[in-house]
């Protein structure tokens, strides 16, 4: 079984996290276009990015990109409409796409439109025609849940288990919802992995997810191995 390696990149303060990340972001982009020619990036949900698509798209930092070479995927989606306030891909779209005047073939939204396991085999083929072969995003960017849930891989739900590197639908029993999310055979092939995670109220799953005794089934972070970046600030890094 692959160790975790992860990378800790801790900052005084949220707004410092961001900048850090933002940093490395835009290192990430100019290294794979320099080498492959552009940069296929996944996009993490919920609300700790938000900011941090706010920055990218700032003045200061929309000119350190060339975003005519930048392709963006969706690591994880909520089941619901793309334009439903808790859309992933809307929450993207408001913070970053559209302030960055992207256009659409360059954006891959998950088809909610379609039921959720067609979506999932939809948004497989849609990365395999954009990959070939080589399914190996340059950049995967992942939040951490309070239960320690990354993208959508929730405690003891049936796609911990997977094994192929793809995207899957899963149901999850408490919240009665379907998601879409890519597997941790998939985010694991990736070049690079980034966590953001801040504030106090995540002290105790980044703990768990780092530190914890291993237990995927219950701490599915625990599923990203490899030399994933962890991008923190301090209140976040402090032992509850
Ligand atoms: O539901 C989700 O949650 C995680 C964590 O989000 P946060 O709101 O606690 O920052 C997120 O990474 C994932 O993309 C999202 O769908």
């Amino acid at each position: 079984m692959p160790k975790n390696s992860p990378h800790l990149h801790v900052f005084a303060t949220a707004n410092q996290v961001l900048r850090g990340l933002a940093n490395y972001f835009v290192a990430q982009a100019s290294a794979a276009q320099a080498v492959r020619g552009r940069f296929a990036v996944a996009l993490s949900g919920g609300s700790s990015p938000k900011s941090l698509y706010e920055l990218l798209a700032s003045d200061e930092y929309r000119h350190k990109i060339d975003w005519t070479r930048t392709f963006f995927f969706f690591g994880d989606e909520r089941y619901v409409p793309l334009d439903d306030p808790e859309s992933n891909y809307r929450m993207a779209r408001l913070a970053l796409l559209e302030p960055l005047h992207i256009p659409a073939q360059q954006v891959f939204a998950v088809d909610t439109a379609l039921p959720p396991a067609e979506a999932a085999q939809a948004y497989t083929a849609a990365m395999r025609a954009f990959f070939g072969t080589d399914l190996q995003f340059d950049l995967i960017l992942l939040g951490l849940g309070d239960d320690t849930h990354t993208a959508s891989l929730f405690p003891h739900t049936s796609v911990l288990h997977a094994t192929a590197a793809e995207a899957q639908a899963v149901f999850l029993e408490q919240k009665q919802v379907h998601r879409i999310t890519l597997t941790a055979p998939l985010i694991n092939q990736a070049r690079a992995v980034a966590f953001l995670v801040y504030g106090a109220g995540k002290a105790a799953a980044v703990q768990t997810a780092l530190h914890g005794a291993r237990d995927t089934q219950e701490h599915p972070a625990q599923l990203v191995t490899g030399e994933a970046q962890w991008f923190l600030d301090e209140a976040a890094n402090l032992t509850p």
